[in-house]
């Protein structure tokens, strides 16, 4: 009782307090479920610290009274730079779970990408905003009869894009999930395979350890390789993104084989833990690409001031996974939808700040790396990247 009174009065303003008071709503083994890395978690710390070793070198005396964070992404408008990451099963966090994630997507024009581990179906999270802009994102399964009726179900319900995610052959090492014997509570589905009634696809078995690995073992193609983006490229008219890549080589190969766009993620620092953080492989990534499609990023994004350093370094927009799930647990839709104005705010805040109107006016040298104390290197040449030295030109 005294808890919920401290709760209904406590109003959280960043994503670290929405993540401090889901923890005190959620179920241990769900906020387990959604806050763990894999192993022993380095690459989930440095996901976070990566962001703080950039620091952000802002410019000065610019009129900044009429800003317009708003951008376009693979032709949609957003209204900032901005995606909903896929994640699995959101009825765990509140019972209106995927349908009020796209409702607040809808009012605060952002793109969402529903999992296709949903616990609510491509259709009728489609029918809770109709014609807002949305992606569905994909396992490839073992049969591919399932993942093909996947596609054609999204593209059915007018969803704009595939994200194919290929971080994801077979399940990281989540131990608290081992711990917690994690499955899906009974009251809920896959809801994607209910009405193909196979209860093999929408239940979770609940045994010895994580029932989460168990099911994607059973289910999931580990061939799955780049000759498969032709196969899949066959089967929809959608844009194809890849969500995993983090190296130049594969960023290369993606763009050969047609992708629309590049993910940047190490899926939340849930697969391979010592992978580098994101923030780390973005620029690579993006040098990778060639300008010929857009990359995002995920894994780690907390701040406005996160969203203008992915941009400074090459990104059209990031992605969000777990802050998302906070706002649901703390309030459904209106969760959502504070987390999203929060972040919308920081973002113009840090914008405006570093002296930019616009995400066009976003420069590389915006952004330096520093030590692990947040200490500039001692040679402030290459990090620096002509920074002062152009400001002085300018004096
Ligand atoms: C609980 C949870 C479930 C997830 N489910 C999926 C999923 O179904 N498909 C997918 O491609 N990625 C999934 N992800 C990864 C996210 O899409 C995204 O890459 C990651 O959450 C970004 O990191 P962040 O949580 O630090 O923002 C999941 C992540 C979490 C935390
Ligand atoms: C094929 C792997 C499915 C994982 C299910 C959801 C997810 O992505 C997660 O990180 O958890």
């Amino acid at each position: 009782m005294a808890q919920s009174k401290t709760l209904a009065h406590f109003e959280p303003v960043n994503l670290y307090e929405f993540e401090a008071l889901a923890k005190l709503k959620l179920p241990k083994m769900v906020y387990d479920y959604y806050s763990s890395g894999a192993d022993d978690q380095y690459t989930l710390a440095d996901n976070i610290e990566a962001f703080k070793r950039l620091r952000l070198v802002p410019r000065v005396l610019v009129d900044i009274s009429a800003q317009d964070i708003s951008t376009t992404i693979l032709g949609v408008p957003s209204s900032f730079p901005l995606v909903i990451a896929p994640t699995a099963m959101q009825r765990m966090a509140h019972p209106d779970g995927e349908c009020a994630t796209a409702r607040a997507a809808a009012k605060n024009g952002v793109i969402m990408t529903l999992s296709s581990w949903s616990t609510t179906s491509i259709e009728q999270v489609a029918k809770a905003a109709p014609g807002a802009p949305r992606w569905f994102q994909l396992y490839v399964y073992k049969d591919r009869d399932v993942t093909a009726k996947l596609v054609r179900r999204a593209e059915k319900a007018g969803y704009l894009a595939i994200a194919l995610t290929v971080d994801t052959p077979r399940l990281g090492r989540r131990e608290a999930d081992i711990h917690n014997k994690f499955s899906l509570p009974s009251h809920l589905t896959m809801a994607n395979f209910v009405e193909e009634g196979d209860a093999e696809k929408s239940h979770m078995e609940q045994g010895a350890g994580s029932g989460l690995a168990a099911y994607v073992a059973s289910l999931i193609d580990r061939s799955l390789s780049w000759k498969d983006i032709a196969w899949l490229k066959s089967i929809t008219r959608l844009p194809i993104l890849v969500k995993g890549v983090v190296t130049r080589a594969d960023a290369e190969i993606a763009v050969r084989n047609g992708v629309a766009g590049i993910i940047v993620s190490n899926h939340g620092a849930r697969q391979l833990d010592t992978s580098l953080a994101t923030i780390d492989c973005l620029e690579e990534v993006v040098a990778g690409a060639q300008g010929k499609v857009p990359v995002f990023v995920d894994s780690g994004v907390r701040r406005g001031t996160d969203i203008v350093k992915s941009l400074a370094l090459g990104a059209q927009a990031v992605q969000i996974g777990r802050g998302v799930l906070w706002g649901l647990a703390v309030g459904g839709e209106e969760g959502v939808d504070r987390v999203l104005k929060l972040l919308r705010d920081e973002f113009e805040l840090a914008l405006g700040l570093c002296g930019c109107r616009s995400v066009k006016d976003i420069r590389r040298e915006m952004v330096v790396r520093t030590t692990s104390e947040g200490k500039r290197p001692l040679s402030n040449g290459p990090m620096m990247n002509g920074w002062a030295s152009n400001n002085h030109a300018r004096l």
